[in-house]
C-alpha cells in the first residue's frame, strides 16, 4: 500500500476517529491503538493493535513493528517514559516526549507554566495526606477544586465548599486517580465569568490561533462548546501571548488545546492537550480546517493558514446513563430533521454512566442559536442499553 506517512496513533477514542479521518484524506496509513478493541478510530483506521497505552513494553513493541513515521498520542494516560525513550532513539513523537510527559501530570504541567514561565494561575499547591491537604486549602482558600494530579475528563474531581468538604474530596480523589501516585493538586476556585479553549497550532512556519471557544462543563467535563465566543481584544491578545510561551516551551508540530478561565479582563490558565480538545469537536462544523485536519497538517510538516475563521457554531454531548454492551440508538432522523444540524455516533463497543457515546453539531445565525439547535439535536438523541452479557 502506498502512503504519504505512517502513523502510530496511541488512544482510539472519538477525537481519535476524526483524526485518523484527516490524517488518511491528506494520504496517511494509520496504526490505531487501544486498550479495547473496536474503539472508534480502529474502526477506520488501516491496521489496529490491543494493548494498555500504559504498558512500555506493548508500546515499544508496536512502535518497533511498525516503524511508524509519527507516534500520535490521544490519550492522557500513556507509559511517557517509554515515549521520552523511543523519541531518544529517533522516533518523532507528536508533538514531543516532553509534552506527553509534563501535560499527563497536572503537577508537572502547573510547576513549568506558573513557576518557570510565570504564567497566570490560580492558587495552587500539592497534597499527599489529608494533612497536607488541610495545609494546602488554608493557603488557596476554600471553595478550592481538588484533583488527582492524573486524571482527565474531571475523574476524581471535587470543588470543596467548606472544611467538612476536604475530606470526602480527598477520599473522593484517591478513588478515582490514574497511576500510582497518591497525590492530588488543591487549586484555588476560580469565579470566572467564563472559560475558553485556544486551539493553537505549532507548525512549520510558526503559531497559528483558532478563534475562541466557549464552553460548559459539568462534573469537570465538558457538556456544550461554541464557536466564536465574544472576548475582548486585551483578553485575546492575553490569552494568545500565554498559549504562545507554553507551546513554544513544549516543543514540536501538532494542535494544542489550551485552557483558560477568564474574569473581566483578568486571564488565567488552566491548562492544556497537546492534541486536539473534546470541546474542539464543534470544529468539525465550523471551521473549513477542522481541529483535526490542522493537527495532521502541522504534524506531516504542511501549511497551517495563518488566519482561521469560524461560523457560529456549537456542540452538545451525548451521554450514556447505564452499563450495556448491547448498545442501539434512535431518534437520528429527529435529531437532524433542523437543517444546520449533524451528528457523531462514536460507536463505542460499551457505555457506563456518563460515557460521551457522541455529539450533536449545529451551526446557525448566531453561537446561541447555534447551541440551542445542538442541544436539541442530542436530546433526541436516544440510546438503547440491551442485557449485559455475562
Ligand atoms: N480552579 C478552578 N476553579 C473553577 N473551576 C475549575 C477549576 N479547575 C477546574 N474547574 C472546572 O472544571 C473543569 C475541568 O477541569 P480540568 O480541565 O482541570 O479537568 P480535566 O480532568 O483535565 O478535564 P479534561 O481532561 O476534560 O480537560 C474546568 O473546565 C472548569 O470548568
Ligand atoms: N477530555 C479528554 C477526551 O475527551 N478524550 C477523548 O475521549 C476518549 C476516551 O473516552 P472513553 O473514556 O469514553 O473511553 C479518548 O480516547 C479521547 O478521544
Ligand atoms: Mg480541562
Amino acid at each position: 500500500m502506498s502512503h504519504i506517512a505512517k502513523i502510530l496513533l496511541l488512544g482510539s477514542g472519538e477525537l481519535g476517529r476524526e483524526f485518523v479521518i484527516s490524517a488518511k484524506r491528506l494520504g496517511a496509513l494509520v496504526v490505531a491503538c487501544d486498550a479495547y478493541d473496536d474503539a472508534p478510530a480502529m474502526q477506520v483506521a488501516d491496521a489496529r493493535e490491543v494493548f494498555s497505552m500504559l504498558d512500555g513494553e506493548k508500546l515499544r513493541n508496536a512502535a518497533e513493528r511498525h516503524r511508524p513515521d509519527y507516534i500520535v498520542p490521544e490519550i492522557e494516560a500513556i507509559r511517557t517514559s517509554a515515549l521520552a525513550e523511543l523519541e531518544e532513539e529517533g522516533f518523532n513523537v507528536v508533538p514531543s516526549a516532553k509534552a506527553a510527559q509534563l501535560t499527563m501530570n497536572r503537577d508537572a504541567i502547573r510547576d513549568l507554566a506558573a513557576h518557570d514561565l510565570g504564567l497566570v494561575t490560580s492558587k495552587y499547591r500539592y497534597a499527599k495526606n489529608l494533612d497536607e491537604v488541610r495545609a494546602a486549602a488554608k493557603h488557596t482558600g476554600i471553595p478550592c477544586v481538588i484533583k488527582p494530579v492524573m486524571s482527565s475528563s474531571g475523574k476524581g474531581q471535587s470543588t470543596v465548599r467548606d472544611d467538612d468538604g476536604l475530606e470526602p474530596a480527598w477520599d473522593y480523589a484517591c478513588a478515582n486517580m490514574r497511576g500510582d501516585r497518591s497525590r492530588v493538586i488543591v487549586e484555588q476556585f476560580v469565579d470566572f465569568d467564563y472559560e475558553i479553549t485556544l486551539l493553537t497550532i505549532r507548525h512549520k512556519d510558526g503559531v497559528s490561533f483558532c478563534p475562541p471557544i466557549g464552553h460548559r462543563q459539568e462534573r469537570g467535563d465538558y457538556q456544550e462548546s461554541w464557536q466564536p465566543t465574544p472576548m475582548s481584544d486585551a483578553a485575546i491578545a492575553k490569552a494568545q501571548d500565554m498559549a504562545r510561551t507554553v507551546v513554544d516551551e513544549l516543543g514540536g508540530h501538532g494542535l494544542f488545546g489550551v485552557e483558560f478561565f477568564v474574569k473581566g479582563e483578568e486571564v488565567i490558565l488552566s491548562e492544556l492537550s497537546p492534541r486536539p480538545h473534546d470541546t474542539g469537536m464543534v470544529t468539525l462544523v465550523s471551521q473549513n480546517l477542522t481541529e483535526f485536519d490542522l493537527h495532521a497538517r502541522a504534524i506531516l510538516g504542511l501549511p497551517v493558514p495563518d488566519q482561521l475563521r469560524a461560523r457560529p457554531s456549537a456542540s452538545a454531548v451525548i451521554l450514556a446513563s447505564q452499563n450495556s454492551d448491547a448498545l442501539t440508538y434512535s431518534g437520528l432522523a429527529e435529531a437532524l430533521s433542523q437543517p444546520g444540524t449533524d451528528l457523531r455516533i462514536f460507536s463505542k463497543p460499551t457505555s457506563r454512566p456518563f460515557r460521551r457515546m457522541g455529539v450533536a453539531l449545529a451551526t446557525a445565525g448566531d453561537t446561541d442559536a447555534a447551541r440551542r439547535k445542538a442541544r436539541d439535536a442530542a436530546a433526541k438523541v436516544r440510546v438503547h442499553y440491551g442485557d449485559t452479557a455475562g
